[in-house]
């Protein structure tokens, strides 16, 4: 068999989808910027983009499939396994390199940024060029770096979240990877579906010393980096596309809708704005709960003096949700879960939901990477496989659902569902399936009371 053929159709599909990409980019008002411009474009904040992504994930998925094809093996498996990139972006992150160099557009001398940081010159000089390489700063001149496209939306000062986004990756979840493998190897650890026994609390114990029982509680001790969860949760929604619910969904159809586990109101906040017929219920931890009403009181004051929102505490894993809403909004909460306490939660807003009331549970949905499941589950819940020789999930068009479900292992010994898990396991709390949404990154899944 030979893989001279995949080649053309290879480049065929990178054509195309290159192509539909751009025009997404120019329907949001402006060209492409180059990637060595520092300027951020409507389409980083965009909430439309289903299109985008569907582009996205078939270049994506070609790219990386064309270059393993034509690569020797022995270059691919040394790019796999030496791959430094989170370490080089985590010490720039640490040390907020993209806000100092926002003060330097013509660049700095790595002399200079070297004595700011406090990192001998020559090791930040490898740094920086291993950064640049992969068009995180640019060398504008010799030893002399600027911000580029990238690493000037990681500022601190803008209100996307990618700075946060790429703290939280970089300081909590590659550590706790980075320890994976040990901890599989404990034997209290290795074993346990426990989220007291994931391989974050494994780092969090062995390296930190903490005591506590799971991840939401040493955020609670840790101010600096729950705050930063906040702000990476709604960088969350435009890097991930999450926020395409907003115009997939027929939100103005209903009239309330109860967000479960909000937090500060990622999606709700933008659901108010676009939906005002709508009431909303905003309902997570107590201490949460206490920054969402701060949070709106700066963020959308008018939502609150209209009683537009309310804002309920709730332990979601022994209370049940306030009672007689439409809908009931999940996004990113059961992949925190493992199997026992996402049925309780789902136990617990079946009990509080009206006949008419319907579940949204919004996640990855994983596929596996056999065309014969992928095929079943386009033609059963129109779930879109990928044309070939693609993997049928778009191999990795779709690699963030497979980052986020590695995170969620990493740091709650949970993951992220197959569609046939979130039905099971629906079915078995009492709900009917009613549609499959597909958002061409997140999925969300209806449900009625069964
Ligand atoms: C991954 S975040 C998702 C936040 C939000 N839904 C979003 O999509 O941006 C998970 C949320 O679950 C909340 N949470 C965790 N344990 C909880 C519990 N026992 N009861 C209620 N909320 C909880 C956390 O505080 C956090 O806001």
């Amino acid at each position: 068999m030979s893989g001279n053929v995949d080649v053309d159709t290879l480049l065929a599909l990178i054509n195309s989808s290159a192509t539909a990409a751009v025009a997404e980019w120019q329907k949001k008002g402006q060209d492409v910027p180059p990637l060595s411009a520092p300027e951020t474009h409507p389409i980083d904040t965009a909430t439309d983009v289903v299109a985008l992504k569907k582009a996205l994930r078939v270049l994506e998925g070609a790219c990386e499939h064309l270059t393993t094809l034509l690569s020797p093996n022995g270059q691919t498996i040394y790019q796999r396994s030496y791959n430094m990139d989170t370490h080089m972006l985590r010490v720039t992150v640490e040390r907020k390199v993209p806000d100092i160099l926002a003060k330097y557009p013509e660049g700095l001398h790595v002399t200079e940024l070297s004595e700011m940081i406090d990192i001998p010159e020559v090791k930040l000089g490898q740094i920086m060029r291993a950064n640049a390489m992969r068009h995180i700063f640019l060398e504008v001149d010799t030893n002399v770096f600027a911000n580029s496209r990238l690493s000037h939306s990681m500022r601190s000062d803008l209100p996307n979240g990618f700075g946060a986004i790429a703290s939280r990756g970089l300081c909590e979840t590659q550590r706790a990877g980075a320890l994976l493998s040990e901890s599989l190897a404990d034997p209290e650890y290795g074993p346990s579906f426990e989220a007291s026994q994931s391989a974050f609390m494994y780092y969090a114990r062995k390296q930190q010393g903490f005591q506590g029982k799971a991840v939401f509680e040493w955020l609670q001790a840790n101010p600096e980096r729950r705050e930063n969860f906040a702000i990476a949760m709604v960088g969350m929604g435009y890097s991930l596309g999450g926020l395409t619910v907003l115009h997939a969904f027929p939100w103005q159809n209903y009239t309330s809708v109860c967000d479960i586990g909000a937090g500060v109101g990622t999606v709700a906040l933008h659901l108010a704005r676009k939906f005002p017929n709508l009431k909303i219920t905003l309902q997570d931890r107590e201490e949460v709960v206490g920054h969402a009403i701060d949070h709106w009181a700066k963020a959308y004051p008018e939502a609150v003096s209209e009683k537009r929102v309310d804002f309920v505490p709730i332990d979601f894993l022994v209370g049940t949700p306030i009672e007689g809403c439409e809908l009931y909004y999940l996004r990113f909460i059961l992949h925190d879960w493992p199997d026992s306490d996402a049925q309780l939660i789902l136990n617990n807003v079946r009990k509080t939901m009206g006949p008419n009331s319907r579940l949204l549970l919004h996640d990855y949905v994983v596929q596996h990477l056999d065309r014969k499941s992928g095929l079943g589950e386009s033609s059963t819940y129109g779930v879109e496989p990928a044309p070939e020789p693609l993997l049928p999930t778009f191999g990795a068009g779709r690699a963030r659902a497979h980052y986020m479900d590695i995170s969620m292992q990493l740091q709650f010994n949970a993951k992220e569902r197959s569609l046939g898990e979130v039905l099971a396991l629906a079915s078995s709390a009492g709900f009917k399936f009613e549609k499959y949404w597909d958002l061409a990154e997140t999925s969300m899944v209806e449900f009625s009371p069964a």
